[in-house]
């Protein structure tokens, strides 16, 4: 398991990644979401070792990166947004350089490299210098330095970024098999690549988690949305099956429910309870959201509030 506390890293005085913190098993595929400049990069680049955390710790199995970067990275695969590739070098010299660094040795790093050429496809240019390849070549070359080895974990930053529909189909099924024996964290903007490929998706927004939720649940959300002069999101955030209250405008509440529960019991708990508090109810409705509406109305909205706490966000 993947235990991520409290992660925060500033470049100079801006605050890219802002405590951020969330766990996932093994075998869960995570979609990290955000906008341009939310922090995801940022947050991956921490998880793999390539950037030192301002405070927090990860841990991968109980070893913590702080106390054992070097073990826990033997355990990880990752595919940075840019790879420092050599362009000089074969495709099969640079995933023979790619298995030593991970400390392949002998008949395994040659079975491994074979293993991660033959799941990536990319036999047919082994001999072809690297800077020759297509952005698509590069990529599976990319991807197939990240699964050397079996990581545990593997750290996917747009992994699909500049691959034709087929290669994508490709790449996506590529990374359910991977995840059948690892955990698997992919940074997108594609919200087709999270539903067809993610169990679950993390939204960051300016640094700060802002969601942290299973798609399944997600894709059948339904929140209310309530129109009143109430300004207090803990009035909503107290009452059972409220998970999250966002204020998306003055007078406008999105209040989002737990998984299951009965949307008319809580219905009528937010009208007595607004009531009962000398606040105004002017309309109160159900809606259905699916993951992209609501990616959308967490960038667009100002407030977002959840029972774990309330941020600006
Ligand atoms: N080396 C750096 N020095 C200063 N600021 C940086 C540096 N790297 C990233 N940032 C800033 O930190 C914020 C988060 O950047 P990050 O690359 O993590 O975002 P991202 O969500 O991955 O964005 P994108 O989707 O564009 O890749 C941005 O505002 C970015 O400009």
């Amino acid at each position: 398991m993947l235990s991520v506390n409290h992660l925060t890293r500033s470049y100079g005085s801006f605050t890219a990644v802002d405590d951020v913190s969330f766990t996932i098993k093994q075998g869960e595929i995570i979609g990290l979401l955000g906008h341009n400049g939310a922090g995801k990069t940022t947050i991956m680049k921490m998880l793999s070792g390539y950037l030192e955390l301002d405070s927090g710790n990860v841990s991968l199995d109980g070893v913590s990166l702080q106390d054992d970067a070097k073990q826990l990275q033997r355990q990880l695969g990752y595919l940075p947004e840019s790879l420092p590739v050599y362009p000089d070098m074969s495709v099969a010299e640079y995933l023979d350089y790619a298995a030593k660094l991970k400390g392949l040795e002998g008949n395994e790093k040659r079975s491994e490299v074979k293993r991660a050429i033959k799941a990536t496809d990319i036999s047919a240019k082994l001999l072809a210098p690297i800077h020759t390849l297509s952005r698509g070549y590069k990529q599976r070359v990319g991807v197939a330095q990240a699964i050397l080895g079996k990581p545990k974990l593997l750290i996917l930053d747009e992994p699909t970024n500049g691959l034709d529909p087929e290669q994508t189909q490709h790449m996506r099924k590529l990374i359910k098999d991977i995840a059948k024996h690892a955990t698997v964290i992919l940074s997108t903007h594609i919200m087709q690549e999270v539903n067809a490929i993610c169990d679950r998706v993390l939204i960051l927004k300016s640094g700060k988690l802002v969601l942290d939720e299973k798609l399944e649940a997600l894709n059948n959300t339904e929140h209310l949305l309530v129109e009143s002069n109430c300004d207090d999101a803990s009035l909503f955030l107290r009452l059972d099956g409220v998970k999250t209250a966002n204020q998306i405008a003055k007078h406008r509440w999105q209040v989002y429910l737990e998984h299951a529960i009965d949307i008319k019991t809580v219905a009528s708990s937010i009208s007595q309870t607004l009531i009962k508090n000398n606040y105004a109810l002017y309309a109160l409705h159900n809606e259905k959201r699916d993951l992209e509406t609501l990616f959308n109305d967490i960038n667009n909205n100002g407030l977002s509030s959840t029972k774990g706490g309330a941020h600006a966000a």
